[in-house]
């Protein structure tokens, strides 16, 4: 028998108990009965047999599992010292050997023994056996007057980190109080400093009558052990609040903020982060920490009450609020009539009628080798009434990063990890970027890839269904009236108006394919993303991102887009350049809602990407909003 290595056959003999104590439980047990299943094979020509055998027979693999096992033991067992003077008893030994016969045994023993690291060692042990943990004090002298407060000694050894704790001036008094204490900080981990303790000396310097910026200098001028006096505060704060986690929705940089207590104590986050608060026990600043950072101590960030406070101030700062953000749709608005009407002349101009090229785009939506079947929601119609919204929002100038923060809206989101069961609906995959980036064929592509799998939704329209087509398959055909109440009762994911016509994806339409089993795959203009929020639809959303300017001129050499002038035509670098520019708008604008972001330079990869994000948002663990998830899904 040969492996690849030439390695011997495997030998029972070999196999030894794995632990001392208990060979037959623990992971190294099973390992070993593993191992005499694996030899049973190892004489066929198993493939992959030999490798795993070696692999779990190596010694490393052994020797890990052997130490998982004692520390698994360990794990249950309170640990009690076998003495408490280590020390003495090995300085005994060394007594002893120095009288024995030298062996290189003895003198081997004698040198680990006398060793300082060992010594050190024994020492520490000696001290946690003795639990002779208290600083050593000095008596307290005889003649204490009675009205004298009791006082705390608290020693820090300061090191590369901050203290974690911030100082104020009584507003009466002028006493300096600790104001609080940041979680997971030196201070807070020491356990002896709280908010509303206050401080009498530091390092031996009375702090009476001094300002707090100058005793923050003491503080920053001591190295090494930092001796505080503090008379304790009578009811130290318990903080019995439970975690909550919340996503960002908008951002925050502490060095912006001249309002916050202690700027090097601020928390920087972006819009999107997900935040895990700590501490809420003050009304106007939290203590949190970023999820993707929860081994660092947490730092201040406004309250939500405070946020909203700072968001309406800047709100009503700005001279000017245009109101494009306000929108939710792509509806279009009365003032571009005109530009509609030069529009339409360019289309009619063109080689064709728009009624013809409805007719040509018929065939593009049958798709499929075996079984020819139909793609909904690509017509022409709907996909240049979309690009009118997108124009327009250029031509407003999109919305200004800094006129984004709406008055009203919440800074913070409330999220949970939430996890798909088997039996429950899909998540409703949409797909949003800037016009051209690809966001239509990587749909269609994810589509085609398995269409019993993945669908989109049927849109609405208000035109008149042509001889060719089916209710419900290039459209759902509606009344003016019955498209004009969905977009009232917000059942409109969004919907515009094309030629006099309106057209729209509903809400209905994208639940009617989750209930049917599949992934519904929508693409929305950002604005629609609010709308389609929701505990039913639980949407993933999904940026498609254009790449750098230079490789997207590489690899459009021959794509080609829809215009409102021509139906099929090349990119030029205005466009490639408007759609950069409209990419950055929707992150800054929309960024808090994004789930992933793709870029789409290699169409192979970000296609590729796209299925490994869609089977992720299906499959694991995700953060949602805390009222997507009721008693239907558990939290994680
Ligand atoms: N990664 C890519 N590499 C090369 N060509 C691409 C890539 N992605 C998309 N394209 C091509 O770019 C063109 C525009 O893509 P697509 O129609 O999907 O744009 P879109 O984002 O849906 O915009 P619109 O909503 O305005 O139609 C198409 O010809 C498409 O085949």
């Amino acid at each position: 028998i040969q492996t690849d290595k030439g390695a011997d056959p495997p030998d029972k003999k070999d196999m030894k108990p794995s632990t001392a104590t208990n060979p037959e439980n623990g992971l190294s047990g099973i390992l070993r009965l593993v191992l005499q299943e694996l030899n049973l094979f190892y004489s066929r020509d198993v493939t992959g047999v030999c490798l795993l055998y070696d692999l779990l027979h190596s010694p490393w693999l052994q020797a890990l599992l052997k130490v998982y096992d004692c520390l698994q033991e360990f794990k249950e067992k309170k640990l009690t010292p076998a003495t408490t003077h280590a020390q003495t008893l090995s300085n005994e030994v060394v007594g002893i050997l120095r009288g024995t016969p030298k062996s290189p045994e003895t003198r081997e023993l004698k040198q680990i023994l006398q060793a300082p690291h060992f010594k050190a060692l024994l020492r520490a042990h000696d001290t946690v056996a003795q639990k002779d943990f208290e600083p050593l004090l000095p008596p307290l002298p005889d003649n204490i007057p009675d009205s004298e407060e009791a006082m705390r000694i608290v020693c820090l050894v300061k090191n590369q980190q901050p203290l974690g704790a911030t100082i104020k001036r009584h507003e009466m008094t002028g006493e300096i109080l600790v104001a609080r204490v940041i979680h997971g900080g030196l201070a807070e981990r020491s356990g002896l400093l709280y908010a509303g303790d206050k401080l009498v000396e530091v390092n031996g310097v009375s702090v009476e009558g001094l300002d707090p910026e100058q005793v923050i200098h003491i503080l920053a001028m001591s190295r090494g052990t930092i001796m505080f006096k503090v008379v304790p505060v009578s009811a130290p704060p318990v903080n019995s609040q439970k975690m909550v986690y919340v996503r960002a929705m908008t951002e925050y940089w502490p060095q912006e903020d001249p309002a916050i207590p202690c700027m090097d104590a601020g928390l920087s986050f972006q819009k999107g982060d997900i935040l895990q608060i700590v501490d809420q026990n003050d009304a106007l600043w939290w203590q949190a920490r970023k999820i993707s950072d929860l081994g660092t101590c947490a730092g201040l960030i406004p309250s939500n009450h405070l946020m909203k406070r700072k968001q309406r101030e800047f709100w009503w700062s700005q001279p000017y609020q245009p109101h494009t953000h306000l929108k939710s749709t792509i509806s279009i608005s009365m003032e571009e009539e005109d530009d509609m009407k030069i529009d339409e002349k360019c289309v009619e101009a063109d080689e064709e009628t728009f009624e013809s090229e409805e007719l040509s785009e018929d065939k593009e939506e049958f798709v499929g080798n075996d079984r020819k079947f139909f793609i909904a929601g690509f017509r022409r119609s709907m996909r240049l009434c979309r690009r009118k919204a997108h124009l327009r929002q250029q031509r407003a100038g999109f919305c200004s990063a800094s006129c984004c923060v709406s008055a009203s809206g919440a800074p913070y989101e409330e999220v949970v990890r939430y996890q798909r069961r088997p039996s429950d609906k899909h998540r409703l995959i949409v797909l949003v970027g800037p016009s051209g980036v690809g966001v239509n064929e990587l749909r269609r592509q994810l589509i085609e890839h398995n269409p019993s799998h993945f669908q989109s939704a049927v849109p609405h329209t208000t035109r008149s269904k042509k001889s060719f087509e089916v209710d419900g398959r290039e459209y759902h055909y509606v009344s003016k009236e019955t498209f004009e109440s969905l977009m009232y009762s917000h059942r409109m994911l969004e919907y515009g108006e094309y030629k006099g016509r309106l057209y729209g994806t509903s809400v209905d339409a994208a639940q009617a394919v989750l209930d049917e089993g599949k992934i519904c795959v929508l693409d929305l203009e950002p604005q629609g993303i609010q709308i389609a929020r929701t505990h039913d639809l639980k949407p993933y959303v999904i940026f498609i991102k254009p790449s750098n300017m230079s490789y997207m001129k590489q690899s459009r050499k021959n794509a080609k887009i829809i215009t409102d002038y021509f139906v099929d035509m090349k990119f030029k670098d205005e466009d490639l350049q408007a759609m950069e520019d409209l990419a950055q708008k929707m992150e800054t604008q929309f960024g808090q809602f994004f789930d992933h972001v793709i870029v789409n330079d290699n169409l192979q990869d970000a296609r590729a990407q796209l299925l490994s994000a869609v089977q992720k948002a299906q499959e694991e663990p995700q953060w949602v909003p805390a009222a997507w998830v009721s008693s239907d899904a558990e939290p994680q």
